[in-house]
């Protein structure tokens, strides 16, 4: 099961591997649980385990193969960040993607080698979705062929970016270009932040740290003012626009081929998010088959709170998401790798199918996983909302994924966009013209689901379900919003008037992808064992996400009364079926118990002993009496008793 997750064997042993290399090397653990360190303790030692990293990276990993490295970071640095957590996300995929190959020869290296720390330095304090309101200007002086930096007022000053508070000393910098008083839009620029040697600000650069976050706090989100700062001409990021020496501007293939390192991220943090659900529900599921807690028959001993059907509701429809995510998040990654080839080549011909497909499943994956990771903590009662399960810092990890590369919402509406097309095209006779992503929109679907009638029809029937709801709501949407436009409405007016149903379109266009890559992969399996157990969680998944959007296909008879109450009794029965094989589901990640850094969600299950050493461990049980007594309470009660 572990090469399925992970994509083959081989990735799966030198998972393995890697994590009991780290289990043999005491200096990269952490030296106490990270919810007893302050901020400041945490950014430390979170530099001292990245240092000792880089020099014995080689030992442990091969430093050139991403996933290796992704599996390192997450079993010594953890998900609450690192102080180069940006360089690799987006720094050096932002050089790899835009800058031209003279500019990589000179950048990347260094960038590699770790001599230098970069971060990508986009969203302002006043806008962050907007990017044509971004106000951080990049003005060309023909004279000295220096772009000039600035930052007209406190509202465009950057704000967010990771790392840039205090680690980076380079960031790929995102501003407005201006030649000869004309605006070009937002551009990246390679920049150089502080001195290589003092690391001190540049002169004309002001920067820090933006402060404590819900979560992440590892990262040293950062804001950046300009004052007037000269870069080069050749900084700005060539590969697919040019500045030449006398200001003429060569105009990029496609207009958004700079959000590149946008994109680069909504692909890849779908493994992420599903890594992090997967990890909550590891937490959950291990505790609750050792916490007992009640009597199902009276006449027996307490059962173990997984033997509950609201606790396996609550629980193993998001095993069923992690796993879908996991599956879908891989094919994700191949197609964006794939269009990133030919991007790099001049064919820019798929961006737009790619950018439709990350935005829907960033919002929808994230989204869902944020619902796991809190039914999680909930699955685990009080111990669940101590810092002990680690729930609540997954948590608050993931759901930053709800917000950062596009907030939820927008790259909806975003997706909504490419459907509202593709609705066009069907309307307009022209089906055939449709990618391979909606064709769906353009076939005649059945008048009803045959779903309990066809029982042995694999999941044929669902994903017909699935696709009938998404089609027949991308069709109400579009109608919608063509609607208002003849009636005479302004086209963004119009647009924001049916925004509500143009996302529900989005999240079930999505949903539909998410299912069929699931169908696709248990499709693939050979071994019958695995097969079966993924089959299992493939009819949970399906029975539980269609029951969930079931109100799409009654609204029109598409599915029944009675076909509602099968699909209920099906993700009852699945329910049942998986119960025996639920924690070997979530084992099969094979999370290390250093990764998971969860006292609850430990290996060996030895939940109360641990619990009661970590509360000991308390830094406020270091002395019986506090100074908070001393100073304040003693006194106060003594004053009452007087
Ligand atoms: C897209 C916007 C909303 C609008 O852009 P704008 O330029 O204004 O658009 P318009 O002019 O209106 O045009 C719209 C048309 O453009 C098309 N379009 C838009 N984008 C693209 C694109 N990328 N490609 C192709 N086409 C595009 C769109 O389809 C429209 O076409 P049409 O007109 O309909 O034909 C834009 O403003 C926007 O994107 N806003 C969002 C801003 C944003 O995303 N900011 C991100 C800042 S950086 C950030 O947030 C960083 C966060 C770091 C987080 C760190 C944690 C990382 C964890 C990662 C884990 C990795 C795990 C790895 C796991 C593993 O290895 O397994
Ligand atoms: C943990 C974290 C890490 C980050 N890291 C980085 C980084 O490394 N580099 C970087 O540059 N940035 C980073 N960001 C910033 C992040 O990319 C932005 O916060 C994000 O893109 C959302 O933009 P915003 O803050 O402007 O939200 P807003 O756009 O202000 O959103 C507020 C509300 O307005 C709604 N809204 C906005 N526009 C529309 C619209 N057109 N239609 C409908 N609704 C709309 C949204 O849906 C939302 O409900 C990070 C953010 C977080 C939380």
């Amino acid at each position: 099961m572990a090469a399925q997750i992970w994509g083959s064997e081989k990735r799966a042993r030198r998972r393995r591997e890697i994590s009991a290399k780290i289990a043999q090397m005491p200096e990269l653990h952490d030296s106490k649980p990270l919810p007893f360190m302050t901020r400041e303790e945490k950014i430390m030692e979170s530099a001292r385990k990245l240092t000792i990293l880089t020099e014995k990276m080689g030992q442990i990993i091969d430093p050139t193969d991403p996933a290796e490295l992704y599996h390192l970071n997450n079993e010594v640095l953890g998900l609450e960040g690192n102080p180069m957590a940006l360089h690799g996300v987006m720094f050096i995929p932002a050089l790899s993607a835009q800058a031209s190959d003279e500019q990589q020869a000179k950048w990347l290296p260094r960038a590699l080698r770790r001599e230098i720390i970069g971060t990508y330095a986009q969203t302002e304090l006043g806008h962050g979705t907007n990017l044509q309101n971004l106000e951080t200007t990049a003005t060309y002086d023909l004279a000295t062929q220096e772009f000039v930096l600035h930052t007209p007022q406190i509202t465009a000053l950057k704000w967010w970016p990771g790392n840039l508070g205090k680690s980076s000393n380079y960031a790929v910098v995102v501003a407005h270009m201006i030649i000869k008083a004309k605006n070009y839009g937002p551009h990246p620029f390679m920049v150089q932040l502080r001195d290589e040697k003092t690391h001190e600000p540049l002169p004309g650069i002001t920067i820090g740290d933006i402060g404590p976050k819900m979560a992440y706090n590892i990262v040293d989100n950062g804001f950046l003012g300009f004052n007037k700062y000269r870069i080069p001409r050749t900084n700005l990021l060539m590969r697919h626009t040019k500045v030449e020496a006398d200001g003429t501007y060569i105009k990029p293939p496609h207009a958004k081929i700079n959000y590149s390192a946008m994109v680069h991220v909504r692909a890849y943090m779908l493994t992420g998010q599903a890594i992090m659900l997967a990890s909550a529900l590891n937490i959950a599921t291990r505790y609750s088959s050792v916490r007992r807690q009640g009597q199902i028959d009276k006449s027996q001993p307490e059962v173990k709170v997984l033997e509950y059907q609201t606790q396996q509701h609550r629980l193993f429809p998001s095993i069923a998401r992690a796993y879908a995510f996991q599956f879908a998040g891989a094919e994700t990654v191949k197609l964006y790798e794939h269009v990133l080839k030919e991007m790099k080549s001049g064919n820019v011909s798929l961006m737009a199918d790619l950018h439709a497909l990350t935005s829907g499943l960033k919002s929808v994956v994230t989204y869902q996983t944020g619902e796991g990771i809190e039914q999680a903590r909930m699955a685990c009662g009080g111990h669940g909302y101590s810092m002990a399960s680690y729930i609540s810092e997954i948590y608050g990890v993931a759901i930053g994924g709800c917000t950062y590369e596009g907030e939820n919402m927008v790259m909806l509406l975003q997706l909504a966009r490419y459907l509202v097309k593709s609705a066009a095209l069907v309307k307009s006779g022209q089906s055939s013209k449709l990618g391979p992503l909606v064709a769906y929109l353009g076939v005649k679907s059945e008048p009803t689901s045959l779903i309990d009638r066809i029982p042995n029809s694999g999941f044929t029937e669902y994903v017909k379900t699935f696709q009938h709801v998404s089609k027949r709501q991308t069709l109400k949407a579009a109608d919608m919003f063509f609607g208002l436009m003849e009636k005479g409405e302004k086209r963004e007016i119009a647009w924001n008037k049916c925004s509500v149903e143009l996302n529900r379109a989005s999240r079930l266009h999505t949903r539909l992808f998410i299912v069929e890559a699931f169908v696709r992969r248990v499709n693939e399996i050979a071994d019958i064992r695995i097969k079966e157990a993924l089959t299992d969680l493939l009819h949970l998944h399906v029975n539980y996400e269609l029951l969930d959007i079931a109100s799409y296909a009654l609204e029109d008879g598409f599915l029944s009364a009675s076909q509602l109450d099968y699909i209920r009794d099906q993700v009852y029965l699945y329910l049942g079926k998986i119960r025996p094989n639920a924690v070997s589901l979530l084992d099969s990640w094979e999370f290390s118990d250093i990764e998971l850094r969860s006292v609850l969600g430990r290996r060996d299950g030895n939940v109360y002993e641990n619990l009661f050493k970590w509360a000991k461990s308390s830094p406020l049980n270091k002395t019986d009496v506090l100074s908070s007594v001393t100073q304040y309470l003693k006194p106060m009660m003594e004053k009452a008793r007087l």
